[in-house]
């Protein structure tokens, strides 16, 4: 019998807001263990804001290179910045999709002495306001409500594997504007034959909140028995994704499922979309940090089982600080970047590479 699920559940947050927790919350188990991958329907963003975040992306990609270039990632050691096309990879592999890293607001505040990973936060690169004006404030207004929505939908999250709404709450630095959260605005071109818009990987930290902002399909997520299952576009939906730190402290409870997206084909628009990364606190281990759950949680996880395919990505979690595991995943994604910021973790990760 197939283990895996055959398409992606969708979570109302009006039955939350409509006083009826219990049924949201045992969706919310089930989707977190069975599919690791959930569409959240009337997200509590404002209205008109997903909107406007949706008109500026073709704006911002339009910019001319020049103006693009001067906001490049190779400036920033917190990867934060422009990605032109085919500058990043997944897996040792090119991935077709341009893209700015913009964070949370926040002020790097390492010095020397302080381990590597706490460069890791810092200042975005923001184009001009001469150049795409109220862009920033709206991009910035955008991740802020995302951030309030990760905070509630944590404390869901672990309310609905059984741990109280508070059990999750050690990952965090508080209050958590005094840590830096990410996000992604990618532009995914129409390619021929090499359709690796991003290919199959896990994200890294706990929630992905991912707004598609194009109608275009191309987002697939990897069921257990291996099957790619479409997660199409949803008018007024976020998608939410479990990432490799969360299925670590959970005990693979809350599954990290593999995802990839496909380019459009030759002779489509482009794609848009807006992913933000909900980040744990830098100087966490997680192998110290594994939550403890009732027999009746731990039976479903055996019933759902593993993937047939895993990767062995983020596999340090189970030795280093949550920050080192960020910034090797950084590293090897970004090796122009950790050419010229981390120069010693770059011979590690790409011995043979001349400098
Ligand atoms: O663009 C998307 O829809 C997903 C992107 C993604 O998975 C990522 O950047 O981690
Ligand atoms: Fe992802």
């Amino acid at each position: 019998m197939s283990r895996g699920f055959k398409h992606i559940p969708i979570l109302d947050w009006k039955i939350y807001q409509e006083g009826q927790k219990p049924a949201f919350l045992e969706q919310l188990r089930d989707a977190l263990i069975f599919a690791g991958f959930l569409y959240l329907q009337h997200p509590p963003i404002e209205a008109g804001l997903i909107e406007r975040v949706k008109e500026y992306l073709p704006k911002l990609f339009a910019l001319p290179a020049e103006t693009k270039h001067k906001l490049d990632m190779v400036n920033s050691p917190h990867f934060l910045g422009y990605s032109s096309l085919g500058s990043e990879l997944t897996k040792g592999k090119v991935d077709q999709r341009e893209q700015f890293d913009f964070g949370t607001p926040y002020d790097c505040i390492w010095k020397e002495g302080d381990p590597e990973y706490r460069k890791l936060w810092g200042q975005s690169q923001w184009p001009s306001e001469e150049d795409l004006p109220g862009f920033k404030d709206t991009l910035t207004r955008y991740l802020s409500q995302v951030q309030d929505l990760s905070e509630i939908f944590t404390h869901l999250v672990a309310e609905a594997l059984g741990l109280g709404p508070n059990g999750l709450d050690i990952f965090f630095d508080h209050p958590m504007s005094s840590m830096q959260h990410r996000s992604k605005v990618v532009k995914y071109p129409p390619v021929g034959d090499e359709q690796q818009g991003v290919g199959p990987h896990f994200d890294s930290g706990f929630l992905t909140l991912l707004l598609q902002a194009s109608s275009h399909r191309g987002l697939q997520a990897q069921n257990v028995d291996g099957d790619w299952i479409d997660v199409p576009p949803l008018d007024d939906t976020l998608v939410v994704n479990i990432g490799k730190g969360l299925e670590f402290v959970t005990q693979r409870v809350a599954l990290a499922t593999t995802h990839r997206v496909l380019n459009p084909p030759l002779g489509s628009t482009d794609r848009y979309s807006v992913p933000y990364f909900q980040i744990i606190k830098q100087d966490i281990k997680l192998a110290d940090s594994v939550i403890d759950f009732s027999p009746e949680i731990l039976a479903l996880r055996d019933k759902r089982g593993d993937p047939v395919s895993d990767s062995v990505n983020y596999s340090e979690y189970g030795t280093e600080e949550s920050g080192h595991v960020s910034l090797i995943g950084r590293i090897r994604s970004h090796p122009d970047v950790a050419r010229r910021h981390y120069p010693t973790l770059y011979k590690v990760y790409f011995p043979g590479e001349s400098q």
